[in-house]
């Protein structure tokens, strides 16, 4: 029993002490009185009162018995304790061992009332008055202790102690005293059992209450809140409660409230966030139809909460102090487009990088530069002579600054990288039939610049080499013809060796000068594009061989079902389209001028035999009128071109910074280097594949001038209608023109309006030289007037002559005589002379 826990935090184990050291002390109170009734019991529980009670009878027994025998050398039964005798070293001043302190008994009162709590004994302030220690009969002799801190005296000790008849009379005074103020203390001790029993139940039924009273107060504040908000309507459950309410009496009322805790009901929001965020206006109604809608909702209260949509919109619209607050688009909205995907084995190279003898052979010519004069006004636009002729606008060739040049894309290419996902712009992707292609992350402006195409830049040898031994078991290559007769191999390269083709491309691949070298980037179309989609550009991918002709799965309308240009026609096919297109001029002209052949032939056809005279004279005087209109509108564009170019040319006389010589230097280098290379590269993709005939075999890149003249028609074969073509679409043609256009013109557009003019002046010749009779030989033809490339004035009075002379009814003898004939006299016959309208009369 002794290793029990006896610590005082334990309440059983206390309890069991107790009745452990009432068993063992129940032969010592034998022993020692024999008066003492043995079946006197320490109480074992709070209900047993008249165990208590019985307690005190014993003890007051004990200490009667110990009355008797009062003498004062008589032995108190304390002495006659035999536990005495173990603790005899006490005495001699050693601190009592544990179990010698076994047989000090323990009554705890608030054990007894069951009002103890487990905390150290020590800390209780009430501790040690509620606790008697000791046996009865020392508690019985010694006064309550006053002081926590206060033993009781040692029982063994002290009948050794009481030697002193003077002390033993004191000693027992004092446990008469002691007798009867324990009485009265037990009685105390129940008395504050009783109480702090009561004190308990007080505590335990006021918290109930309180608790009862904070429901209620809660519940009452609810069914205020719900009589706001529902403002009069009852709901069947109010209802029955309101019912319930007047039927039942207070008690069970709040018996009811104290049992049934409602909980608290959800609130639903009436108004918050999206509340009243409706349109004010409607872009698609009128002012005053606005104004009326807006009447009229005005009584109207909103029932639907509007879309928060238009919360933005307020918030953008409103005082940014009191409406503004930062949001978060949700993830699909901000990345609306999917996963993207990595591409093993690419490696990525941001710039070109020379490889192996390309270096040594690439030719840096320093003269090939341009210079622009814009204003900051203008911020180089459309109108900068650099950007028409594809030039980067740096320090060098620019005289505004890099904030008020727009010229300068590259520059913001450079930029972009810096930037996040967004700025860049562009992420590969993967089609569905193309393999990989590259999409747009974000929207790009018409003509904006989307991605560079840069790799290495290899010799012709080199790329022999990496398609035979390298790429020999590839399909795909991202070989692109580049300048110097380099090609960029963009195998390792920037992401636009992904883009694919498209025979409606939504972006061109251009080469630009940028700092005096040559780079190739992507640039968006003129209808620019949208965040998601796919970029491509035209090929016009040069296959050398129908074996290797790619099928095309762009998918557009205008789809030419390969990869490439069109597929050429067979030269018979292409013979007899020509043929068709000649004998359809060639009757129409006939018609017009009325040839023997023509009007034959027009009973025969069945066309012509349905038509009535009539009919034929208007449609042809429909044509004739047609082709004096189209040849007037031809003159007039050839002569504005020529303005516009001296106009130009004078601006740029003004200039001064160049002088003419050297103007004509500089056209003639732009003409010849800058321009064809520019359009070529343009849409010209080399994409090589082995042949499947020799595999590993590689066909030579074409260089710049043949993909030029191969995409730039003859002009030769521009006869009849293509001339027209060329009239509207002039080409930055190669510097053999320019040599002979001896003008001051070195802009782009007075090269182009130059073209013009000699273009405009094709459809004449064959007409003055070929076609047309002359409307009086001359006996003696000047020189110049043979000159086809040249045109002088006596040329251009020719063909007017021609044209006056063949115009049936239109200015027929009615144009003055030309200057030429007046000079030579040529045409006057002997003997006549011209009357006052011109015609030979008899003199
Ligand atoms: C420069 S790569 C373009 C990227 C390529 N799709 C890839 O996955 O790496 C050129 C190759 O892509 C394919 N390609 C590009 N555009 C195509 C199109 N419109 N139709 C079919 N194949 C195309 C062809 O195989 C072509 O040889």
């Amino acid at each position: 029993m002794a290793e029990r826990d006896q610590s005082p935090h334990s309440t059983s184990s206390t309890l069991c002490s107790i009745a452990a050291r009432m068993e063992q002390e129940e032969p010592v109170s034998r022993s020692s009185s024999t008066a003492s009734p043995p079946t006197s019991t320490p109480p074992t529980s709070l209900g047993d009162e008249v165990s208590i009670l019985s307690e005190v009878s014993k003890m007051e027994q004990a200490v009667e018995t110990q009355e008797e025998p009062s003498t004062p050398l008589a032995p108190t039964p304390v002495q006659a304790v035999p536990q005495s005798a173990p603790e005899a070293p006490n005495s001699e001043g050693r601190r009592p061992t544990r179990s010698s302190r076994k047989s000090v008994t323990t009554y705890n009162v608030q054990i007894l009332a069951g009002t103890a709590i487990h905390t150290p004994t020590k800390y209780l302030e009430k501790h040690h008055k509620n606790v008697l220690h000791g046996p009865i009969e020392t508690v019985v002799k010694t006064s309550p202790a006053p002081t926590p801190k206060k033993r009781t005296p040692r029982p063994k000790t002290e009948p050794t102690d009481i030697s002193d008849p003077a002390e033993q009379q004191l000693a027992t005074e004092v446990a008469q005293a002691a007798q009867r103020r324990t009485s009265s203390r037990v009685t105390d001790l129940r008395r504050e059992a009783f109480r702090n029993l009561a004190g308990v139940g007080e505590a335990v039924i006021s918290g109930g209450k309180q608790l009862m009273h904070n429901a209620l107060r809660r519940s009452a504040s609810d069914s205020r809140l719900r009589s706001s908000t529902t403002s009069g309507l009852s709901s069947p459950r109010r209802s029955r409660t309101a019912r319930g309410a007047e039927t039942e009496d207070d008690a069970d009322e709040e018996e009811d409230d104290t049992v049934y805790v409602k909980p608290k009901t959800k609130q639903w929001l009436v108004q918050g966030l999206y509340v009243g965020q409706d349109r004010d206006f409607d872009a698609r109604l009128s002012e005053s139809q606005n104004r009326a809608r807006r009447k009229s909702r005005q009584s109207k209260d909103n029932k639907i909460l509007p879309l928060p949509m238009f919360s933005g919109e307020r918030m953008l619209s409103g005082d940014p102090h009191t409406s503004y607050r930062d949001f978060k688009l949700s993830y699909d909205i901000y990345n609306p487009l999917p996963r993207k995907v990595k591409v093993d084995g690419w490696v990525k190279l941001h710039k070109n990088r020379f490889i192996g003898d390309a270096s040594a052979l690439w030719k840096r010519d320093k003269q090939d530069s341009s210079q622009c004069y814009c204003d900051p006004e203008d911020g180089c636009g459309e109108a900068c002579h650099n950007r028409i002729m594809a030039y980067e606008c740096d320090n060098t060739n620019c005289p505004l600054t890099a904030e008020q040049c727009q010229n300068r894309p590259f520059a913001q290419l450079k930029k972009r990288a810096k930037g996040n996902g967004y700025d860049y712009g562009v992420e590969v992707m993967e089609t569905e039939d193309k393999g990989y292609g590259v999409r747009a992350m974000r929207s790009f402006e018409p003509h904006q610049i989307i991605v560079e195409y840069a790799g290495e830049i290899i010799t012709q040898t080199e790329c022999e080499r990496r398609m035979k031994q390298v790429y020999k078991k590839d399909k795909c290559y991202y070989l692109m013809s580049f300048d110097n007769k380099m090609i960029i191999d963009a195998t390792r390269g920037t992401i636009a060796r992904f883009v694919n083709h498209s025979c409606e491309p939504n972006c061109e691949m251009i080469k630009w000068t940028v700092g005096g070298e040559p780079r190739m980037a992507l640039f968006a179309g003129r209808r620019g594009i949208m965040t998601g989609e796919e970029l491509t550009y035209d090929y016009n991918f040069d296959p050398f061989s129908s074996k290797n002709i790619q099928e095309c799965r762009c998918g557009t309308k205008s789809c030419r079902g390969v990869l490439g240009p069109k597929p050429k026609k067979p030269a018979h096919e292409e013979k007899s389209m020509a043929s068709m297109i000649l004998a359809g001029t060639k009757r129409k002209l006939q018609e017009v001028f009325g040839s023997g052949r023509g009007s034959e032939s027009a009973p025969n056809s069945p066309k012509k035999r349905n038509m009535g005279n009539a009919s034929t004279t208007k449609a042809r005087n429909a044509l004739v009128q047609s082709a004096a209109a189209r040849e007037r509108a031809e003159r007039e564009a050839a002569e504005h071109a020529a303005q516009l170019a001296a106009r130009k040319n004078r601006a740029l006389a003004r200039s001064k910074s160049v002088t003419l010589s050297k103007r004509s230097t500089v056209l003639r280098k732009h003409t010849r280097a800058s321009m064809p290379n520019h359009k070529s590269i343009r849409h010209t993709t080399f994409s090589f594949k082995r042949k499947a005939s020799k595999p590993g075999a590689l066909k030579p890149v074409k260089h710049m001038s043949t993909m030029l003249r191969r995409s730039t028609p003859a002009p030769k074969a521009k006869k009849g209608l293509r001339a027209a073509s060329a009239l509207k679409t002039p080409r930055r043609s190669p510097s053999s023109d320019s040599s002979s256009d001896a003008s001051v013109n070195i802009t782009p557009a007075s090269l182009r309006s130059a073209k013009k003019m000699k273009q405009s002046t094709i459809p004449f010749k064959p007409l003055k030289f070929g076609n047309a009779p002359s409307p009086s030989p001359s006996p003696s033809p000047s020189p110049s007037t043979d000159s086809m490339c040249v045109p002088d004035s006596e040329d251009e009075d020719w063909g007017r002559d021609f044209a006056s002379a063949n115009v049936k009814g239109k200015k027929r003898g009615s144009a003055p005589a030309p200057r030429s004939m007046h000079k030579t006299g040529a045409g006057v016959r002997k003997g006549r002379v011209r009357n006052s309208r011109g015609r030979f009369v008899k003199k």
